[in-house]
């Protein structure tokens, strides 16, 4: 091969990687207003600032999850923000009818649905596995089969909006950590479906986009309370996650990192020296271990 042409075609595919993401649209609040989202687990932690962020930006905002006096709250904060409109229902994704309910809440009273916002999770344990399997499916019921129930019912306002799903995930359902045993699982299943979901709406020209959150440890009163003490690690801001989280989905990615380097680097490693990644995570874990045999 000639000179000019080990010079020229880097160089082309540089130009062309420049253009493709330059091409990238760039985040604006604006995009956000007028539209019609739900998001759940929305009366604490991430999903109660991704409430305030989509407020302040002038969405219709319906918020769920199982404490009705904390939504009440949160509603009348969404409309001090600016909300376009703000609403509540309460209940539990134990229930996949009340998941469905939700759904059709925002079917009659906002007439339609732009971008579908699944974060709730049920309460676990961060601690070794202590072998409960009623357990292990009451959390696969909430964290991962009502978000199932939940994108059924909502696809048909989707598709005819051209919208967006959200679902919040974690560095826990790519790499699996210590004490996360549960919960985990039910993550590692939501990458299954929604990501091969994604593959068939490609296929058939189903205009939803699904943006898979991947979340490193996040400063939420519930997880500092659980994590704190073992976790050798600070945890990321909540208010900058909800507002990362919201412009992944805006911008239609097909995943969200955040923090980005704390989740990028080790998913690389995960791949490329998996014993090396197992190892720098125990490292970030405080507890006792037996002596060595
Ligand atoms: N914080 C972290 O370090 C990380 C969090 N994530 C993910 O981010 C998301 C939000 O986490 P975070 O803000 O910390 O969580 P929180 O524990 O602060 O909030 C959980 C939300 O889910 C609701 N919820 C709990 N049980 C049920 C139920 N049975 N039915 C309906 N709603 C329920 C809670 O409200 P109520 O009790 O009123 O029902 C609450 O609104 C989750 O998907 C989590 O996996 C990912 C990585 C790290
Ligand atoms: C490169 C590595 C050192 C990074 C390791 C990051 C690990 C340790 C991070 C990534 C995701 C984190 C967990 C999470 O997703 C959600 C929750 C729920 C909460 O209620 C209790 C805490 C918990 C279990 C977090 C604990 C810490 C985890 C495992």
């Amino acid at each position: 091969m000639g000179r000019l042409q080990k010079i020229l075609i880097p160089f082309l595919g540089l130009v062309l990687a420049f253009c493709f993401y330059s091409a990238r649209e760039n985040f604006k609040p604006e995009m956000l207003k007028g539209k019609r989202v739900i998001v759940t687990g929305a009366s604490t932690g991430i999903g109660e600032q991704m409430a305030y962020h989509l407020a302040r930006m002038g969405a219709h905002v319906l918020v769920t999850a199982r404490t009705e006096a904390k939504l009440q709250k949160v509603v009348e904060r969404c409309r001090e923000l600016g909300a376009g409109s703000a609403r509540l229902v309460s209940g539990s994704m134990e229930d996949m009818a009340f998941a469905k309910r939700v759904v059709e809440a925002a079917e009659a009273e906002l007439g339609g649905l732009d971008m579908l916002i699944l974060n709730h999770v049920g309460k676990s344990y961060f601690s070794y596995f202590d072998g409960d399997v009623r357990h292990v499916q009451k959390l696969l019921d909430i964290n991962f089969l009502s978000y199932v129930a939940m994108t059924v019912s909502a696809l048909p306002m989707l598709k005819q909006s051209g919208g967006s799903i959200v679902v919040v995930s974690s560095m826990a359902g790519k790499v699996g950590f210590p004490f996360t045993v549960p919960y985990s699982a039910t993550k590692f299943a939501l990458d299954g479906f929604f990501s091969s979901l994604r593959q068939e709406f490609s296929i058939q020209n189903v205009n939803v986009s699904i943006t898979l959150c991947i979340l490193s440890f996040i400063d939420t009163e519930n997880a500092v309370r659980a994590a704190a003490d073992v976790l050798l690690m600070s945890p990321a801001p909540k208010e900058e996650c909800a507002l990362e989280i919201i412009k992944g989905g805006a911008l239609r990615q097909r995943e969200v990192y955040y923090k980005y380097a704390l989740t990028k680097i080790p998913l690389l490693l995960r791949d490329w020296a998996a014993e090396l990644l197992d190892y720098l995570v125990r490292q970030h874990y405080h507890v006792e271990r037996p002596p060595a045999a």
